[in-house]
């Protein structure tokens, strides 16, 4: 006997149908009745407890309001904490400045920052294997190596600078050019940081690159929808759109996993037989050998697993690295010209040092230190720092007497803090391209060597702070900035010593997007190649 389903299908559909509908309905309900882990003593911002579906109605709020609610809790609970709804559904504990010592001495097993990744970042799914967020080796890899390397790559860094800049801005020095800057600089910055990652050639293969610079944006994406899946879909679908990142690290594994294989073998002959001439490159894959060896982590030796840990990797540095140049090149040029005279200082220290290459002459480059770290501090991409996640099953107790509950996210709101006048000095809100180089004036005049160094070193790039918070603080402060430090002062000293430019009439705007501030992507300048007459 035929029987009439609603859906015009056997019972299974229509069953499967109904459970579906019903784990929905169940999963709105406990959305909307959940109650989320903010202790009661913490005041919310943007949010109406008085009004139905309070918590929802927020958490759409935020992706527009995220700038105005920022700036409410910043003003009116500046020495206490208060909770703010977030564009992913789970709502944050924004810790005033006077916490972050609090909140950084906590141990990992309490505070967590791994485990604050995985949530946010999907990292069940989002990177092709769970382990890379669970146990992130690569980040080990980047925190033991990185930074103690770097000086020894500070010529192939200028070398890539010169191949990438020459390529994509041109070297025709007769006629303007408009380029495109947010395009042009994510193809030098993926160029420079696998010139570090992998080494020559593949930095320069664009069929490598390609999927490098996707798979980002393939995270952010995954990560993104994810938050607006119900829990018990998120095995499946997590998995589903997760597809093209594996596509992804796939393309790139090509061009890796030879390169890989090759340096374990020789990495294996050598010790077998030190005659073997044979000197290992310096790059990511050869500290992650190294170091794999060193601590006998013999499962981080699969070559499948160091290319894999090649993405992250990726995904650290490219994006994050682009939008702070570009901000940086928009803030200098549109800014009055003492920040564009500042640039060619550059010119002075090759003159006399031949190539800029070198340790002492990066650190020179005072000027262009002080205008990358304003633009960091003034046009920051992140608005929240010290994101964090509580792990103890109990909770941690603050200071002020409430408990933040397991699993509740803390964070700092480093917008405000970059932006505050009572901590910034005058004119917070504004790029001001000397304003940290000028802070090392008055110890300059006394002429003091140690003190101008100590005092430089306070305000330099890489120095992170309570006041400072563009790389984070602390022990899990970003270990990328070393390099990012070379490589951004190298780009621009070589734009300034190579390219006349025509800034835009005005500063292109950035755009807040929830809780990040986008740099400008469309925005092109012209620019002419210098002949060596007008060079400055
Ligand atoms: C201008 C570019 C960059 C910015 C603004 C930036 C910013 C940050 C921030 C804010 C954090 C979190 C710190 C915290 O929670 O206290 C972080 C972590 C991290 N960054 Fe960067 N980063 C940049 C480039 C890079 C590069 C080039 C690399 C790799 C070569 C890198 C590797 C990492 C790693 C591995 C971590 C995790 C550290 C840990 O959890 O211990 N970053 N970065």
């Amino acid at each position: 006997m035929e029987i009439y389903t609603p859906f015009g299908a056997s019972w299974i559909s229509f069953l499967a149908t109904v459970s579906f509908c019903l784990l929905i309905l169940l999963h709105a309900y406990r959305v909307v009745t959940t109650k989320p882990p903010i202790p009661d003593d913490v005041p919310w911002v943007g949010r109406d407890p008085s009004k139905w579906f309070g918590q929802a109605r927020a958490r759409l709020a935020s992706f527009r309001r995220m700038p105005e609610w920022l700036f409410e809790g910043y003003q009116k609970y500046r020495s206490k904490p208060f909770a703010i709804s977030d564009p992913s559904g789970k709502p944050v504990i924004i810790l005033p400045r006077s916490d972050i010592k609090w909140l950084l001495d906590f141990p990992d097993d309490i505070i967590s920052t791994i485990e604050l990744h995985y949530e946010v970042l999907a990292g069940a799914y989002a990177f092709t294997d769970s382990e890379m967020v669970k146990e992130p080796f690569q980040n080990h890899v980047i925190h033991r190596s990185l930074s103690r390397r770097v000086n020894g790559l500070t010529e192939e860094i200028w070398d890539e600078i010169t191949a990438a800049i020459d390529e994509s801005w041109g070297i025709d020095t007769e006629h303007w050019k408009d380029v495109h800057v947010y395009n042009t600089m994510m193809f030098t910055i993926s160029r420079v940081s696998n010139r570090v990652f992998v080494g020559l050639p593949l930095c320069r293969k664009e069929e490598f690159l390609r999927p490098m610079r996707a798979f980002a944006q393939g995270v952010m994406f995954v990560a993104g929808l994810l938050h607006f899946v119900p829990s018990f879909l998120k095995p499946i679908i997590g998995h589903v759109l997760a597809i093209p990142n594996h596509f992804f690290y796939y393309r790139g594994a090509r061009y890796t996993v030879p390169i890989i294989k090759e340096r374990l073998a020789n990495t294996e002959r050598k010790e077998k037989d030190p005659s073997f001439r044979y000197r290992a490159p310096n790059d990511y894959i050869t500290w992650h050998i190294q170091l794999a060896r060193a601590e006998g982590r013999h499962q981080e030796l699969a070559v499948d697993r160091i290319a894999r840990r090649i993405m992250p990797i990726n995904f650290a540095a490219i994006h994050t690295t682009t939008f702070v140049i570009v901000n940086a090149l928009f803030d200098i040029l549109c800014s009055p010209p003492i920040a564009v005279e500042a640039m060619p200082e550059s010119n002075a220290t090759e003159r006399k040092e031949g190539v800029l290459c070198s340790r002492s002459a990066i650190a020179k480059l005072t000027f262009a230190d002080s205008c990358i770290r304003e633009s960091m501090r003034v046009s920051n991409f992140m608005t929240r720092e010290l994101e964090r996640k509580v792990i103890k099953k109990d909770g941690v107790r603050h200071p002020g007497g409430w408990v933040a509950p397991y699993g509740a996210v803390l964070a700092v709101d480093g917008h405000s803090i970059h932006h505050d006048p009572s901590i910034q000095g005058e004119n917070a809100g504004e790029f001001d391209a000397l304003r940290f180089h000028r802070s090392t004036e008055p110890i300059e005049q006394r002429d003091n060597a140690l003190d101008k160094v100590l005092k430089r070193r306070q305000v330099g790039m890489v120095t992170t702070s309570d006041s400072f918070l563009a790389f984070g603080h602390g022990r899990h402060a970003c270990p990328g900035r070393f390099f990012v430090a070379y490589e951004l002062k190298l780009l621009l000293a070589y734009i300034a010593m190579h390219y006349e430019m025509e800034p835009p009439t005005e500063r292109p705007k950035n755009t807040w997007f929830g809780t990040s501030v986008l740099p400008p992507m469309d925005a092109t300048i012209r620019v002419r190649r210098r002949n060596d007459e007008s060079r400055l």
